[in-house]
């Protein structure tokens, strides 16, 4: 069995951050392991605290992780801050980590900032030039271009940009877009869209670890990168489609719809 890695944030309420990430990891048929960056205390509401690990921690975790095992993929969510990117990057580095998929976590969906906005250009300068894919949404390819983004074309002209930062490949999601759901995949010569209509639901916490990690454990079990993307992509539109209407707010996508389905086990959404 392949083995991912998530180097992220904890998501008490299980649909974001690593939980989603161990979630996607198992549905797409590879071993799930964990480096937890920070605790977050969240819900389906909002995030109320955040408590950042120490780095000498964060740095034990990775070493743990690959002195022992085989990582064949590695996810990255949220990075907090300063310390936590350097002692990420250089544990990356040191074990030569591949497929390496950067989602640059910035802002939850409720508005809480993730990411110190000071350690913004810290994670574009070391991070990104570990990446085979980075997967910014569109206000945080904003952030990291500093162009405004409102069109298909826009897009391209942002994920070219983000491609100098030395990600082998950039797929800037369009989830914040107005239109349908349309990805572009850049790899430095050619873009390649994958769209899917926009599903009317409001339960979507989660949606970008949760596609983050199923791009790393389908390159974890050796498909192409545009392969990756493009299963991955099925595998979201799919969890969103069939979304749980689980908490108060905004609700989780449904990470093993197909498996409950073929098994027989899941009756209704
Ligand atoms: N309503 C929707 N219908 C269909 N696809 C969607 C919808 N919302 C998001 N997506 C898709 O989900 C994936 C994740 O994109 P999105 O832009 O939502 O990520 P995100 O903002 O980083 O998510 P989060 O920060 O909550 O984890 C993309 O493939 C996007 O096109
Ligand atoms: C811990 C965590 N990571 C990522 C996200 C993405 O929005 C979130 N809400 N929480």
């Amino acid at each position: 069995m392949k083995k991912a890695l998530t180097i992220a944030g904890s998501d008490s309420s299980g649909g974001a951050g690593i939980q989603a990430d161990l979630k996607a990891f198992a549905a797409n048929g590879v071993f799930g392991m964990s480096v937890i960056t920070a605790v977050t205390a969240q819900n389906t509401q909002g995030v109320f605290a955040v408590q950042d690990i120490d780095p000498a921690v964060i740095a034990k975790q990775i070493e743990a992780v690959f002195e022992d095992i085989e990582v064949d993929a590695v996810k990255i969510g949220m990075v907090s801050r300063i310390e936590t990117i350097e002692t990420i990057a250089a544990g990356l580095k040191k074990y030569r980590a591949r497929n390496v998929v950067v989602d640059p976590v910035m802002v939850s969906k409720s508005g809480y900032h993730l990411l110190n906005p000071a350690a913004e250009s810290k994670l574009t300068a070391l991070l990104l030039p570990l990446a085979t894919v980075v997967t910014p949404n569109i206000p945080e390819a904003e952030v990291i271009t500093g162009m405004k983004i409102t069109s298909l074309q826009d897009m391209e002209e942002a994920a070219k940009m983000i491609h100098c930062f030395g990600p082998q490949n950039v797929l800037l999601k369009g989830g914040h877009r107005t239109d349908d759901a349309t990805d572009i995949l850049f790899d430095g010569n050619t873009f390649r869209y994958f769209s899917s209509p926009r599903i009317a639901t409001t339960n979507t916490h989660g949606t970008g670890c949760t596609l983050s990690a199923a791009i790393a454990a389908n390159l974890a079990r050796g498909y192409a990168v545009y392969d990756a993307v493009a299963l991955a992509k099925e595998y979201i539109t799919t969890a969103i489609a069939h979304a749980l209407a689980i908490g108060k707010g905004v609700g989780p996508t449904h990470h093993f719809y197909d498996l409950y389905k073929r098994a027989g086990v899941f009756i209704d959404e």
